[in-house]
């Protein structure tokens, strides 16, 4: 397992005291349940009617059944065949539903359909009623148990698998394993199964509760392991018709079964935090608590709005020795990114952010829009945004400043838009998240109001009913810029929105970028590797290697003048348009 998710789960853990119980409580019942033979001291199928129906006592610590059978050794050695069962219904389950879910989703077509045909018709049936018939069919006993449960309760799994499938099938590296001609099981086997073991193995843990429910119902109603061979659900079964003289025989595998399914979905739960952790969502609030955030968040609010007036007007933003770390394992030992990184950016500025790749330019971007994610951290330095200190912003700032005070325009468009989504329920919804300047409109208003963008884009007006892979690449590049600027921004980030476009197309959207910035005296960070490029757009450009920043000063400056050796070299590197002398003859 991942450390991080070990060092997540255990945190988990640390903070919630019913996870640590139900844990050492199921983890007891199985060793009970492995060892029963040795530990529980008494034969659990031979009869003695002369202690028959005793009550819990130091000698038969859970009592004795009818037969006078000791309770506490039947339930551990039928924890051993509840458990078993279980667990190898389950095996077989996600065995069966892996292949067919991984099959229909990768191959499509065909494939798909049948699979997909078959799952239908077997959901049709209710699947306690199929199990049932499937097991009477095949006679008691616990094979033909697991196998009943298995057969009916593969489809659910093998439709959440396909749906995995399908959200990883298009991404670039299985595509890129495919055009290298890797074989499809190994591709299958390996890309795509590797990124989705983590929801397999949540969605195993919290199924695994109404499996071993569903093999203690069978039990119950007689279909399961044959008498007098215990098992939870026949035992409670059995403790059914003496349920007031002898309620311990009702209880204890009742208690059993509890413990086991709630157990197994609590901690299912947690490792689902562990692996996909709300923080994700949620901005990190930098050198403070948690608690204290929740307890005076509001009032920071009010404080940092008052405060946006005082500080610095003339910025829009402001970055002051901020400093980002990546944490690996523990606070002590991390990767600097970002160290003491000073940046203005005045209204209707242009900075251009160049530096090699790896040197921090998107990590700068990200802290700026609020949107470090674990294992990278703020961990020191201030960032403003029109004068408020970001430090203090909670998750509703946030949000409000996203798109309305500053925006984002990424390299590969396809990462902001949403494939399932017309463009313009895209562009409208960008429109309505700002309350004040959206909500209040109708659905033609704002309709109206995303055409007009669309146009000034450059974009046709079909391309509001149109879905993104409908459009070029150039065209999907507009609408992210579009939706950018949307809500009259005061900051845009550009981080190498031209970098995957033609030089047509390139030089297209950088005519519209630099047109609709001054128009709308939006202030500009421009990243990008190419020089060129921010010589004609950048008023300003900041120079960066190795997380921090060598050189800034006007573009007239830095192309003239460099002071640091690496911008000179950066300069030298840009490689000057020459036609090899066999075109030139040729002319
Ligand atoms: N999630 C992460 N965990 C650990 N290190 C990271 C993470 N994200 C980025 N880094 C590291 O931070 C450094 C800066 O990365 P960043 O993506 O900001 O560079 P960049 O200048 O934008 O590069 P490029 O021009 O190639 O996009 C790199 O060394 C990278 O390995």
């Amino acid at each position: 397992m991942d450390k991080r998710i070990r060092q997540r789960l255990v945190a988990a853990l640390k903070t919630d005291p019913l996870a640590v119980v139900l844990l050492i409580a199921i983890v007891g019942i199985i060793l009970a349940s492995i060892g029963a033979s040795w530990l529980s001291g008494y034969d659990p199928v031979k009869v003695d009617y002369k202690q028959a129906l005793l009550p819990p006592s130091s000698e038969h610590w859970l009592g004795t059944d009818n037969y006078g059978r000791d309770v506490l050794s039947r339930l551990m050695h039928g924890g051993a065949a509840s458990l078993g069962a279980s667990l190898l219904a389950v095996s077989l389950i996600i065995t069966l539903s892996l292949v067919i879910g991984l099959a229909a989703g990768y191959f499509g077509g065909w494939v798909d359909m049948a699979l997909t045909r078959l799952m239908d018709v077997l959901f049709s049936f209710p699947q306690l009623v199929l199990a049932i018939a499937l097991a009477s069919l095949m006679g008691p006993g616990l094979t033909s148990l697991m196998i009943a449960v298995a057969a009916v309760a593969w489809p659910s799994f093998a439709r959440i698998f396909r749906s995995f499938v399908l959200s990883v099938r298009n991404d670039g590296f299985v595509q890129a394993a495919k055009t290298s001609g890797i074989p499809a099981w190994k591709i299958i086997g390996t890309h795509i199964l590797g990124s989705i073991t983590g929801p397999i193995l949540v969605l195993i843990t919290l199924d695994i509760g109404s499996i071993i429910l569903s093999i203690a119902s069978m039990s119950f109603l007689g279909l399961g392991i044959r008498p007098p061979q215990p098992e939870w659900g026949a035992m409670l079964n059995e403790g059914r018709a003496y349920i007031e003289e002898a309620p311990w025989l009702f209880l204890a595998p009742g208690l059993m079964i509890f413990i086991m399914v709630l157990g197994t979905n609590y901690l299912g739960d947690t490792l689902k935090d562990a692996l996909e952790p709300r923080t994700l969502h949620m901005p990190r609030l930098f050198g403070r608590s948690k608690r204290r955030n929740e307890r005076d968040g509001r009032g920071e609010r009010e404080a940092a709005s008052s405060e946006r007036k005082e500080v610095n007007e003339s910025c829009v933003l402001s970055i002051e020795g901020l400093c980002v770390t990546a944490a690996e394992g523990n606070r002590r030992n991390s990767n600097v990114i970002l160290e003491q990184i000073d940046l203005e950016l005045k209204p209707g500025e242009c900075i251009g952010l160049v530096g090699e790749s790896g040197s921090g330019k998107s990590t700068l971007a990200h802290a700026v829009m609020g949107l470090l994610r674990s294992p990278l951290e703020q961990n020191g330095g201030t960032i403003r945004l029109s004068g408020a200190d970001t430090s203090r912003w909670g998750w509703s700032d946030w949000r409000q400043a996203r798109g309305r005070t500053i925006a984002y325009i990424t390299q590969d468009p396809m990462d902001s838009l949403n494939p399932v989504l017309k463009i313009g329920e895209q562009l409208r919804e960008c429109l309505t998240a700002h309350p004040n300047r959206g909500a209040v409109m109708n659905r033609t208003e704002a309709k109206g109001k995303v055409i007009d963008m669309l146009k000034r884009t450059g974009l046709p007006e079909t391309a509001y009913d149109q879905y993104p892979h409908q459009l070029s690449g150039g065209m999907r590049q507009r609408v992210v810029i579009a939706m950018a600027i949307m809500n009259e921004p005061q900051i845009i980030i550009a981080d190498e929105p031209t970098t995957a476009l033609d030089v047509s197309t390139q030089a297209r959207i950088m005519d519209l970028l630099t047109e609709l910035q001054k128009e709308r005296k939006a202030a500009m960070i421009f990243i990008t590797h190419d020089l060129r490029l921010v010589a004609n757009i950048a008023d300003r450009i900041c120079v960066m290697k190795d997380g921090r920043v060598v050189e800034q000063g006007n573009v007239q400056d830095i192309f003239t003048r460099p002071r640091e050796r690496y911008t000179q070299q950066l300069l030298k590197a840009i490689p000057p348009l020459r036609i090899p002398a066999s075109i030139r003859k040729a002319e």
